[in-house]
């Protein structure tokens, strides 16, 4: 199928617009009037421009406020003809009219269809045709099947629909008889996608769209009727987003097709995907230290029972292990402090893994490989961490030589039970289609909570078998000044079979957790004093789901500047990532890293 994109989905003039859509390997492009009255070039110079980039301009929009408002017909059609002079120009043959907003329109489809009629067919005579888009917040004209009325009625060859699903879908409308629309009437098929919101339909579209597979609509479900209805038209993207609109537009672009090349797969439709391979969990995670962050991430290893057990062959590279987690620092990757600089997941098939991230546009890492280093694939994710891929059997591990210890039970730590990313503001929603679709994850949760500094989002994406977790947040705003040192932590967590033979290996707690929590926890799950009792002791954190599932955390401070580690056990089917205690983590850490003194955990409360 052809894929194009608006120009209102990418930040820039026009150049800069049309180049980033060439580059991210779009066909067309819609060209919205405003990038054009803004550029410098005439029509004509615009189209050989997207000539040369191999891109065609398959639509020019908006024209808006034309149907059923008669004191303005003879000035629309006058307005009209100027613009079919620019298309000619541009050499585009489709334009987007809009149904009306005007106060002035009225309420009469005959109207609207015989003045539709009249441009169709002032269209025909230029060899143009018209594409009629009903707006959600269209002033009588507001949803697909009433715009289908309009154009049957109006009967002309150059009218037909341009549908749009957020119009579309913004309005829960059913779509099934989408499918039934006569075949051809459908002229142009926009695609947005956005995250459910109760809110002003209109500013709901002008600010928070998003692209296919970052939000909560049906996009394959409404896809496939209209290609049910025989559409074979370009698959064009229009995502009005507040922050698109000020990002790179190379980065921009590449999301957009990103966001495409996975819809299609999941239509089944068009070029298909090399499958997701079945992953058998993370084989490790790497953290990139400057000295003295590998000393304070070192020790709180230990700390948590792990054992270094081996050295890199040929770089500063350290493995620590417990059980079936694995921590790699390294101090190669020179960085300040401590970032989680790679996750490693164990696929069935890391090859067709490596080609569906290809195909997803995921950028290839190169590697520097020594003799006997293993030949890991990896790429990139959008916040600079790299993801691997290693096969069954660990081959990864003969690049470290034995340090002659080997991994006890420590603090019965058994596997990474997930990995926390906290992302950049700007690249919050890219980071998430791109980590479903390079590993095949589901989208598992999302949820919303205040924090001491923000307002914060969180979304978790996990594989069916849930052996890889995988949660993002983001502050719902750009980070105020004020707070930088706790900006953007990342954070694993190991699972255990017993949080409280772990916390009783561990000793003292990590990270004081305040009286006035338990408190509340024992009034708000009725728990008994004793359980209450044991949790505060060991400073563990508890969260119950709708179903009983119960979750117990325990966190480290953050070391190296950055990070931190966390012990979960999930019991009865929990699957969610404890989010209504964040904001109690991270109040702990504030109060940790500013050193400041704490009444200590056990019940003594402040004065
Ligand atoms: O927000 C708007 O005005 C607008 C304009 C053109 C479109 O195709 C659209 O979906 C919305
Ligand atoms: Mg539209």
């Amino acid at each position: 199928m052809r894929r194009s994109i608006a120009t209102v989905c990418l930040s820039g003039t026009l150049d800069d617009k049309l180049a980033a859509a060439a580059a991210a390997g779009f066909d067309g492009i819609e060209l919205f009037e405003n990038d054009l009255v803004v550029s410098p070039w005439s029509p004509a110079e615009v189209r050989s421009r997207c000539a040369d980039l191999g891109l065609t301009i398959d639509l020019y929009q908006p024209f808006r406020d034309f149907e059923a408002v008669p004191a303005r017909l003879d000035a629309n059609l006058a307005r009209a003809s100027r613009k079919f002079d620019v298309m000619a120009g541009l050499g585009v043959d489709l334009m987007l009219v809009c149904s009306s907003v005007s106060p002035d329109a009225v309420d009469d489809d005959g109207l609207a269809a015989s003045h539709l009629r009249l441009l169709a067919t002032r269209a025909a005579d230029r060899g143009m045709r018209i594409a009629y888009e009903a707006l959600a917040w269209g002033r009588h004209v507001s949803t697909w099947d009433h715009s289908w009325r309009i154009v049957r009625q109006a009967d002309h060859p150059a009218l037909g629909l341009c549908l749009d699903s957020f119009h579309v879908l913004s309005r829960s409308t059913p779509v099934d008889g989408i499918a039934d629309i006569t075949p051809g009437r459908i002229f142009f098929l926009q695609l947005a996608d956005a995250p459910r919101m109760r809110m002003d339909v209109l500013q709901w579209s002008r600010h928070h769209r998003l692209f296919p597979g970052q939000g909560s609509f049906d996009l394959p479900g409404f896809v496939g009727r209209v290609l049910d209805a025989g559409y074979t038209g370009p698959l064009s993207l229009e995502v009005f987003n507040d922050v698109f609109r000020q990002a790179d537009p190379d980065r921009t672009a590449v999301d957009a097709m990103r966001s495409l090349v996975a819809l299609e797969d999941l239509m089944g439709r068009g070029e298909r995907l090399p499958a997701a391979p079945d992953l058998a969990g993370y084989a490790f995670t790497e953290f990139g230290v400057d000295g003295p962050a590998g000393s304070d991430l070192a020790k709180a290893l230990a700390g948590l029972g792990f054992t270094l057990v081996g050295q890199h062959r040929s770089k500063p590279v350290q493995l620590w292990e417990e059980g079936g987690c694995r921590v790699v620092l390294n101090s190669a990757v020179v960085r300040p402090h401590a970032t989680l600089s790679a996750v490693a997941v164990t696929s069935d098939d890391p090859r067709r893994s490596t080609a569906r991230a290809a195909a997803l546009k995921a950028p290839a890492l190169p590697r520097e490989h020594g003799p006997r280093e293993a030949d890991l694939t990896a790429v990139a994710a959008p916040d600079g961490t790299s993801v691997f891929f290693t096969s069954r059997g660990d081959a990864w591990r003969d690049d470290f030589l034995s340090t002659g210890d080997s991994a006890g039970d420590g603090a019965g730590l058994l596997a990474v039970d997930h990995v926390g990313l906290t992302q950049p503001f700007d690249h919050f929603d890219e980071a998430g289609l791109f980590y479903r679709g390079v590993l095949g994850l589901d989208r598992v949760t999302t949820e919303e909570y205040a924090a001491p500094f923000g307002l914060m989002r969180s979304r978790a994406y996990a594989d069916a078998a849930r052996r890889v977790r995988l949660a993002l947040t983001v502050a719902l705003l750009r980070r105020g000044e004020w707070a930088p040192a706790v900006a953007e932590p990342q954070h694993v967590a190991f699972a255990t079979r017993d949080i409280f033979a772990t916390a009783a290996a561990i000793g003292t707690p990590m990270l004081p957790v305040p009286d006035n929590y338990y408190d509340d926890l024992a009034a708000r799950f009725a728990l008994t004093d004793d359980l209450v009792d044991r949790l505060r002791r060991h400073g563990i954190l508890y969260d119950r789901d709708a179903s009983g599932g119960e979750l117990f955390q325990l966190y480290t401070p953050i070391h190296g500047g950055r990070v931190f580690f966390e012990v979960v056990q999930r019991r009865g089917g929990y699957d969610g990532f404890g989010d209504a205690n964040a904001p109690v983590r991270m109040a702990a850490h504030r109060h940790n890293r500013l050193d400041l003194p704490h009444p200590g955990a056990g019940g003594n409360r402040r004065r």
